[in-house]
């Protein structure tokens, strides 16, 4: 049963940045110098004399036994001072070595590792994840110095039942997959994206506290249409175009398959795939198994919170989002999962039916706006394709420009993956926005991909406005004391709370409402004193909390759409009679903190 005491004790003992508090046992099924080389149970120079006793630890390290506080020191010393040696060289020759050294510690000691990520993840997010893991995917093959996670490549087409059984952890929770179709705005990486489910699930142990014992980055190598890769001696996948059609679903099928048969419970979170089967493989498997797709659900969750701030930003009530004239930049993945979430929710507030709830959305491709009148539309974009006689004047494939000039709208959303095209000419034009405070939100990754920069946003669209970009930008300088703020908007509000919340609820599947509470509870986290200085998401020192908040929302409504199965000792009744607070609670108690546990020996 489940006590509220025994949470706040914990929480109370980890506010303290070291807590005295002696945690529970570990068992290990290794000796001696076995477990110096497993980073999940290597204490290096922290093992205790009479651990190292027990364990045939002794003689194996130097004599003198440094205490946790002094190796996460030792280490930040480090760190600071390769800071110090790199100045002056250049940001990709700066962020590729701080990644190298977090990366070292990663394949060492991950209790050590994951504690200095959640109490620096300010500093660290953006060398662990966007944007410095989008420059280690491109240098992936000359990166690699140890295997992470599992690869299933198209040569391993009837393997994948029995090699799933090569993972030596007995459970396993969370899985991020990508196929490395589509990384970031980079295009085609091949096996080079297994940086971001990595990054990804980085973000999972630091923000939502899953057990990095029971997490599983995957890469399904199908090939690469990435010739500069396929002629790169270095390049460590498949060298063969990729899988495409019946094949190419059959891959996916074996392994989801080879997953549910070992591990029944687990959460596949499907990111970075190309659009085609990115929609294709949400809709295949989110009846039959529990899992999402970040990059259209996730995404979606994130820029709604970010879209419905900017109305309270706006000093307007929430209902005026049906007002709104939103122009979205890029129909893929993302853009088409913001605009349908976006289409959801206006219809849920006025009652009107999808179709009417439309009318006010724009949605532009590299092709221009677009409208019925194009031919070979992509089936998901068909929807959101405006009619002639909503145009106003506009020609399909009217450019960005155009389009901005004659709709003047309230908020102006980049999925295009295309740097820099929210030009000064754009940026300009929203100076007419109808909106006192229109919005630029500029979320494309990583940061050389996003559509425009913070400066140039505040330079050009007036001081005014909200900005939000996928990538962290430094707040903008606005002089005489006035702070033009940067929102981060990315899918990391709220990927570790969808899938802590489904983890914890043993939710069967993950319904639209699971993602639609998720939503909701990340808009609802700001006071309406943020919301005014244009602050639309928490900052991401407080990730855990929020994650927290969304976990427990993920959670309740899968508890209200009758998916909660139960998780561990808590079964489908308990879950039902928690109140929120107790939710919360629940929620929070269940996040893996990073301390020694005392080893013992188990044959
Ligand atoms: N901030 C966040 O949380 C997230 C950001 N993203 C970013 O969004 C971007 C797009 O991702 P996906 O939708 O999955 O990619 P995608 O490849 O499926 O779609 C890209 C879309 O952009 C359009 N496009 C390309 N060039 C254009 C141009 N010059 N003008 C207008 N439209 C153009 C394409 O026609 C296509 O519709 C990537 O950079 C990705 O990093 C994706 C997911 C989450
Ligand atoms: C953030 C993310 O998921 C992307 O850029 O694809
Ligand atoms: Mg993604």
């Amino acid at each position: 049963m489940w006590k509220l005491a025994r949470f706040a004790a914990a929480s109370l003992a980890r506010s303290r940045r070291f807590s005295t508090a002696i945690p529970g046992p570990c068992m290990v099924h290794k000796r001696g110098a076995d477990i110096l080389h497993d980073p999940w149970f290597n204490k290096d120079t922290g093992f205790p004399l009479t651990e190292r006793d027990r364990l045939g630890l002794r003689g194996l390290l130097p004599p003198r036994v440094i205490s946790f506080e002094h190796q996460y020191e030792r280490f930040m010393n480090s760190y600071r001072s390769l800071e110090k040696n790199t100045r002056g060289q250049s940001d990709k020759f700066v962020s590729l070595a701080k990644w190298r050294i977090l990366n070292r510690l990663h394949d060492r000691n991950e209790t050590l590792y994951y504690r200095v990520l959640i109490d620096n993840i300010k500093e660290f997010a953006p060398i662990i994840y966007t944007p410095t893991v989008g420059l280690v995917c491109q240098n992936y093959s000359g990166l690699y110095r140890r295997p992470r996670g599992m690869y299933f490549s198209a040569k391993d087409k009837g393997e994948m039942m029995s090699m799933i059984y090569n993972w030596p952890a007995n459970q396993v929770d969370m899985i991020v997959l990508t196929d490395g179709s589509r990384i970031l705005g980079l295009g085609d990486l091949g096996v080079q994206g297994i940086g971001i489910p990595i990054g990804k699930l980085d973000m999972y142990v630091a923000a939502a506290g899953m057990n990095p014992q029971r997490i599983l980055p995957v890469m399904l190598d199908v090939g690469t249409n990435n010739q500069k890769l396929l002629e790169d001696p270095l390049y460590l996948g498949v060298r063969q175009p990729r899988l495409d059609g019946e094949e190419y679903l059959a891959v996916v099928d074996e392994f989801m398959e080879a997953v549910h048969a070992r591990w029944p419970k687990a959460i596949v979170q499907f990111e970075d795939f190309q659009m085609k089967w990115a929609f294709e493989t949400l809709d295949r498997y989110r009846k039959k198994f529990c899992m999402f797709n970040d990059d259209i659900q996730g995404t979606a969750g994130v820029a709604l919170a970010g879209l419905l701030g900017t109305v309270r930003a706006q000093g307007r009530p929430l209902s005026d989002f049906v007002n709104q004239k939103i122009v979205v930049v890029g129909a893929g993945s993302a853009g088409l999962g913001v605009l349908k979430m976006a289409v959801e929710a206006v219809s849920r507030m006025t009652g009107c039916s999808e179709t009417a709830a439309k009318s006010q959305f724009y949605l532009i491709d590299k092709n221009g706006l677009v409208t019925t009148e194009r031919s070979n539309l992509d089936p998901a974009a068909v929807p959101f394709a405006k009619h002639q006689r909503d145009l106003e004047g506009l020609a399909e494939g009217a450019s960005i420009i155009e389009v901005v000039k004659k709709i003047k709208p309230h908020v102006l959303v980049g999925l295009s993956g295309v740097g820099g095209i929210f030009n000064e000419e754009v940026l300009k034009a929203m100076r007419e926005s109808v909106s006192t405070k229109p919005a630029i939100f500029a979320m494309s990754n990583p940061t050389m991909n996003a559509e425009c920069t913070a400066i140039d946003a505040f330079n050009h669209a007036g001081e005014n406005i909200v900005f939000a970009s996928g990538s962290p930008f430094e707040n903008v300088n606005l002089g005489n004391e006035k702070i033009g703020h940067v929102n981060q908007a990315n899918n990391m509000y709220l990927f570790p709370g969808i899938g802590l919340g489904s983890l914890l609820s043993g939710a069967r599947l993950i319904t639209d409402g699971m993602l639609q509470e998720a939503a909701e509870c990340l808009a609802s986290y700001m006071t309406e004193e943020d919301i005014h200085k244009g602050i639309l998401y928490p900052s991401i020192d407080c990730i855990r909390n929020v994650t927290a908040e969304v976990g427990a929302a993920v959670l309740r409504a899968a508890v209200a759409e009758g998916v909660a199965e139960g998780h561990g000792d808590v079964g489908s009744k308990e879950l039902k009679h928690m109140s929120k607070e107790d939710t919360v609670g629940y929620v929070r108690e269940n996040m893996w903190f990073p301390e020694y546990s005392p080893l013992v020996h188990e044959k």
